[in-house]
């Protein structure tokens, strides 16, 4: 990376060893196979309180995007990529070769930095051009260099421009031609959206969406919104509690969520059970009969729309997928009203602000609610 990172780097751990966070096990079943170009790395860091232990492999040209809730530790995870925070164990290889005790300044990895972290008082080309000057390329070929990237990214118009002139989405445009016009094998991405506002997010989000697909190396990028995660990557890899919970590509990860933050995110009810025939018994819960027919450890997944809620118990109704509940919240979701409930298992419902006002729903109401077989979908454990 260039030396543009304002960031002190950590200490190393003191050798402490906290207790194993209570994250689920890894499961590497869709993890690519090691190659020799791209990325294979397992990335140990301890802290007191807190251990990330991450593997993660990505072929050249791969897009990845390290996914999780607040504190999971991708951050770290990034940081550690870029050799801002010290590995307590683990390896780092890239192209083949191991960067582990490489200072950051010396790794082929670009950064782009959530808030960017542009020199104020230069120039868009000058920071641009920074990169490679700092790599020992000349003045006159860096700032060739740098005007050519400007150029890609729409921005020949405002090379003379400083930050502060610059408007959200070109401030994030420079940051990226920073990073690439280093010609990194790595770029690495910390909520490259994040600072943006919802307008201009989506324009962004389109045009990284292009940039990313046309690198030839390596982009692991960080997000907690699954929708950025979702269009700009290829595969994700969740992170909670500093392990890898699940990976896949998007389409995978929201049909088959397997872990509730997942299925929060995917906007699904989702339950584990056991599974015989077409009735998976609920480890904590009734049963959910299911078109699927399965044996063994099974998750139940169904959306939201699917539930039906009754005030009284609904004749005409097979007792199948029917379940005594209690509203515990309701929210404004898009054009539908969101209902929380809790009682013979906790499902979120979607509702039409018709059908919630006829129900006369409120926290406490206790109603009867049921979801059609063919609206659920079981899959193995
Ligand atoms: N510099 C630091 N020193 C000590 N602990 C830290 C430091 N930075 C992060 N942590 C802790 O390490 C854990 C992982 O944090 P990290 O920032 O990597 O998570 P994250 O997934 O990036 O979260 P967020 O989405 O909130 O940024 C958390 O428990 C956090 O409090």
């Amino acid at each position: 990376m260039t030396h543009t990172d304002p960031h002190p780097h950590e200490q190393p751990a003191d050798g402490t060893s906290p207790a194993p966070a209570p994250g689920a096990p890894e499961r590497a079943s869709t993890a690519p196979e090691p190659a020799a170009g791209g990325l294979d790395a397992r990335l140990v860091v301890d802290r007191p309180g807190f251990r990330l232990d991450v593997t993660l492999k990505a072929a050249p040209g791969e897009v990845v995007a390290l996914l999780g809730p607040n504190g999971a530790g991708k951050t770290t995870a990034l940081r550690a990529l870029a050799g801002l925070t010290p590995l307590t164990d683990g390896h780092l290889h890239l192209d083949g070769t191991p960067l582990e005790h490489t200072p950051p300044e010396a790794r082929p990895v670009g950064v782009v930095f959530q808030d960017y972290l542009l020199f104020p008082h230069l120039s868009a080309l000058d920071n641009v051009a920074f990169g490679p000057r700092c790599q020992g390329v000349g003045k006159a070929e860096a700032r060739a260099r740098a005007a050519a990237w400007l150029d890609r990214m729409g921005l020949a118009g405002h090379a003379a421009t400083k930050p502060r002139r610059l408007s959200g989405g070109q401030a994030q445009r420079v940051a990226l031609a920073r990073a690439l016009a280093t010609r990194p094998r790595l770029l690495l991405l910390d909520e490259p959206l994040a600072a943006l506002d919802a307008r201009t997010r989506l324009e962004v989000r389109a045009g990284l969406r292009r940039h990313l697909a046309e690198f030839e190396a390596v982009s692991v990028l960080v997000t907690h919104d699954p929708l950025d995660a979702m269009v700009l990557a290829d595969r994700l890899v969740v992170v909670e509690h500093g392990r890898v919970v699940q990976q896949g590509t998007p389409a995978d990860i929201a049909r088959h969520p397997r872990t509730d933050y997942i299925a929060r995110l995917v906007g699904l009810n989702l339950y584990r059970g056991r599974a015989a025939g077409h009735t998976v018994r609920l480890d904590a819960g009734p049963a959910v009969t299911t078109t699927e027919e399965l044996s063994g450890p099974a998750f139940v997944a169904f959306p939201p729309s699917a539930v039906t809620l009754f005030r009284d118990r609904p004749s005409g109704v097979s007792a199948r997928n029917l379940w005594r509940c209690e509203v515990t919240g309701l929210e404004t979701h898009g054009d539908r009203i969101r209902a929380d409930l809790t009682g013979d298992l906790p499902l979120a419902a979607d509702l039409t602000t018709v059908a919630a006002a006829e129900l006369d729903l409120r926290p406490g109401t206790p109603v009867w609610a049921t979801v059609k077989a063919a609206q659920t979908h079981a899959y193995p454990a």
